[in-house]
């Protein structure tokens, strides 16, 4: 029988993220192959004429899965129903601006969004923020829509995941697919902390740790970190745009991982709102290494850091996923050390997200 659509929300759809996304989500690629879509677009008045234009494209490009489009600059017209909203609506970066320069004009947009969110959306509705400062942006999202589950209130750190694959692969001139399990903490900001530590990748020999394979860790703990950190910046110098396929195609991989499960073995990174493990502060949405079974993710677990009420936790969704086993089987992962390098780091990202916070307080009062 065909599955019921699914509504999602784009906000900012007529912009450069959203036109890449648009169809990527019609086609499938963000909730699967037999999963029927209605998409919800919104923009602003201004660019109510552009938000159209988009429209009709989808409409031209006939995408068999795409059963109806809302295009709207209404704000609970756009937010009515939607199972899953991808915030991208904003305003972006421009060359030498820091994400701190566009804090104040994009805290208040979340800050009424999020009213209509939790008024419309749909009871268990999931919600990735893109728009920068995507962490402090979501966290405002949260924070003004306090009915929504915070489990369900996300930001995009998969695209520097992803940018980390693609920076070890070539290294190694290895298949991306074959690498795995970076992990980025922290901020979606140049303070991020890309860590190799625990990534693994696949050889004829079987899975080898990434950092034994790269042998250079002048390299891992330098220019590896910094291209990471500073790819969106080299992007918006080389094409004056931010970078709209890689952020679009990650959003769809965020909450494909989240929504269907993350493959056995392998972890993601997912900004998310913090519990104090790892002893990063409750209460930041902050990027942890997390695994995904029946929509929910699960932050993996550090050595030493899970408290009781974590671990009861984590038994709980080992648990609720046992059923699905038979099909596609959770793996249960060791806990993860943290060196006195990636201690810093992890601290250093934390205290950036704890000032972001209170400058977005500021900038709200
Ligand atoms: N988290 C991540 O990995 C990444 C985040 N970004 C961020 O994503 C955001 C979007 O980037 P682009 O698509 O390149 O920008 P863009 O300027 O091309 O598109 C933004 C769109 O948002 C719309 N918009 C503005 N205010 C709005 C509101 N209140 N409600 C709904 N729509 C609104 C604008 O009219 C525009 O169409 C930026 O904040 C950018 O910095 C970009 C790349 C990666
Ligand atoms: O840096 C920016 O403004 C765009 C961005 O977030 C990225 O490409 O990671």
């Amino acid at each position: 029988m065909a599955k019921e659509p699914v509504r999602v929300l784009v906000t900012g759809a007529a912009g450069q993220i959203g036109y890449a996304l648009v169809p990527m989500i019609a086609r499938g690629v963000m909730l699967g192959p037999d999963q029927p879509v209605i998409l919800h677009m919104l923009d602003i008045p201004p660019a109510a004429e552009a938000l159209n234009g988009v429209k009709m494209e989808l409409v031209d490009a006939a995408f068999p899965l795409l059963k109806g489009v809302v295009a709207t600059t209404d704000v609970v017209e756009a937010c009515t129903g939607v199972n899953i909203a991808v915030m991208v609506g904003g305003f972006p970066r421009k060359e030498g601006m820091e994400r701190k320069d566009v804090m104040t004009k994009n805290v208040s947009i979340y800050k009424s969004q999020a009213s209509a969110l939790e008024k419309h959306a749909a009871a268990n509705c999931k919600v990735v923020v893109v728009a920068n400062p995507a962490n402090t942006n979501a966290l405002i999202l949260k924070e003004y829509a306090p009915s929504i589950p915070e489990k369900n209130i996300t930001c995009l750190t998969r695209l520097d995941h992803n940018r980390a694959l693609g920076q070890i692969s070539e290294r190694l001139n290895v298949q991306v697919c074959d690498v795995k399990n970076v992990i980025i903490w922290g901020n979606h900001s140049s303070t991020q902390y890309p860590d190799v530590t625990h990534a693994t990748v696949k050889t004829p020999a079987g899975e080898k740790p990434a950092p034994e394979l790269v042998a250079d860790d002048a390299w891992l703990k330098g220019e590896f970190i910094s291209t990471v950190q500073q790819r969106g910046a080299a992007i918006i110098k080389a094409r004056k745009l931010s970078s709209a396929l890689s952020a679009a195609s990650s959003a769809c991989d965020h909450i494909r991982d989240w929504v269907l499960g993350t493959p056995e073995g392998t972890w993601v990174s997912m900004g998310v709102y913090s519990d104090g493990s790892y002893n990063v502060p409750a209460g930041l949405i902050y990027s942890f290494p997390v695994t995904c079974c029946n929509g929910q993710w699960t932050i993996v677990q550090g050595i030493g850091s899970a408290n009781n009420w974590i671990l009861i936790a984590m038994w709980a969704n080992f648990f609720a996923c046992y059923e699905q086993s038979l099909t596609s089987r959770p793996f249960h992962v060791p806990g993860l050390s943290i060196d006195e390098f990636s201690r810093k780091k992890l601290d250093l990202t934390a205290e950036e997200l704890s000032e972001e916070k209170a400058l977005a307080y500021s900038c709200l009062s």
